[in-house]
C-alpha cells in the first residue's frame, strides 16, 4: 500500500478560505509589505506568489526592491520607514540576504506587531515560552498538515532534520508544544538514518535533493519535505527536488508532502493568515 499524498494546494485553500472570512470583519483592508533585496530569481518567484494571494484576497501588497548592493544601513533605515507606517500590518524580508547584510540584525529592526514571518526574536522567544507569537509560516503550514492526518500528537516521536531559524528550530518548538517527543537533527548529527527511522514524524528543511531514503522511513510514519532545490534537467529548465526521495519513501510512509505541490503552498497560505493576526491585534490596540 502506498501513502496517502497530502495535497498542499487543498489544504492551503482552507488556511485562505478562513483567512477571507476573517478579512470580512476586518474594518481596513490589511497591507503587507515585502522587501526583496537584488534579483535572485527563486525568490522572485516566491514574491510574486506572495503578492499576487494577497491582492487576490483583497489584502494591499506591496514590494520594496532594493539592488543586490544596498548597504545594511539602508535596509534598515526602509524597515524604519515600514515600520512606522499605519497603512502596514506586516512586513517581510524575503530570504535569503545577500552576504554582507546581518541577517539577524535585519530581524531584530523589524516591529515585532509586523513580524509576519515569526523571525524577531521576540517572537521566536515567545513561541518558546508557549505564548502567544507570530510564528515562522513554513512549520505552521507543517504542523497543519500533520494535523490533518493525527490530530493528537502525544507521545508521538517527531523528528525535525534541520537547525534553521526559519524552520528546523521553530518545527521543533511547535511538535514539543503539542505534546511531542522531539529530536532535532543537523548536518553534524551521527548515524542520523537510525534516529529517522524511529519517528512517527519526520520533518526534512535542509535543501539537499533526495537525502532521506526509503530505509530511513519507519512503516506507516508521517512524512514532511520542506526541501525545494532546483536541478537543472538535461533538456534545460529545471525541476524543484525535496529532500526526500520520494518514489522510495512513497512505498514505506503513511502520509507524505510531495514537492512541489506540499509545504510551499502551505507557507504562502500561513503568511496571509499571519498578515490578517498582525492586521487584528493591530486594529485591537489603535482601538
Ligand atoms: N522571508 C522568508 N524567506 C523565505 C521563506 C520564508 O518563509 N520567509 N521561505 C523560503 C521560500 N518561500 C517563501 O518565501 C517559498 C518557497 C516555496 C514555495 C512554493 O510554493 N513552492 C512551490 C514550488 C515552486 C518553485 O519553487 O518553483 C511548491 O512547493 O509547490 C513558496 C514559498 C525561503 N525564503
Amino acid at each position: 500500500m502506498t501513502a496517502n499524498i497530502l495535497d498542499g494546494h487543498a489544504h492551503a485553500q482552507i488556511v485562505i478560505d478562513k483567512v477571507a472570512h476573517e478579512l470580512d470583519r476586518l474594518p481596513h483592508a490589511p497591507g503587507l509589505a515585502v522587501v526583496l533585496v537584488g534579483d535572485d530569481p527563486a525568490s522572485q518567484i516566491y514574491v510574486q506568489s506572495k503578492v499576487r494571494m494577497a491582492e487576490r484576497l483583497g489584502l494591499r501588497g506591496e514590494v520594496e526592491r532594493p539592488p543586490d548592493d544596498c548597504s545594511e544601513a539602508d535596509l534598515l533605515a526602509r524597515i524604519e520607514a515600514l515600520n512606522a507606517r499605519d497603512d502596514i500590518d506586516g512586513i517581510l524580508i524575503q530570504l535569503p540576504l545577500p552576504a554582507h547584510i546581518d541577517s539577524l540584525r535585519v530581524m531584530a529592526a523589524v516591529d515585532p506587531a509586523k513580524d509576519v514571518d515569526g523571525l524577531h526574536a521576540l517572537n521566536a522567544g515567545r513561541l518558546f515560552h508557549g505564548d502567544d507569537a507570530l510564528v515562522p509560516c513554513t512549520p505552521l503550514g507543517c504542523l497543519r498538515l500533520i494535523k490533518s492526518i493525527r490530530p493528537d500528537l502525544t507521545g508521538a516521536h517527531a523528528v525535525v532534520i534541520g537547525s534553521s531559524n526559519i524552520v528546523g528550530k521553530p518545527m521543533a518548538a511547535l511538535l514539543l508544544q503539542e505534546h511531542a517527543t522531539v529530536t532535532q537533527t543537523h548536518i553534524h548529527t551521527r548515524g542520523i538514518s537510525k534516529i529517522c527511522r524511529q519517528a512517527d514524524i519526520l520533518v526534512s528543511a535542509v535543501g539537499k535533493a533526495g537525502l532521506v531514503r526509503g530505509d530511513w522511513i519507519k512503516p506507516q510514519a508521517i512524512v514532511i519535505d520542506v526541501g525545494t532545490t532546483r536541478v537543472e534537467k538535461p533538456e534545460g529548465g529545471y525541476a524543484v527536488c525535496g529532500d526526500v526521495s520520494f518514489d522510495e519513501a512513497v512505498q514505506v510512509a503513511g502520509a507524505i508532502t510531495p514537492v512541489p505541490r506540499g509545504v510551499g503552498p502551505m507557507t504562502i497560505a500561513c503568511l496571509m493568515e499571519n498578515t490578517v493576526k498582525a492586521a487584528k491585534a493591530r486594529a485591537a490596540r489603535l482601538q
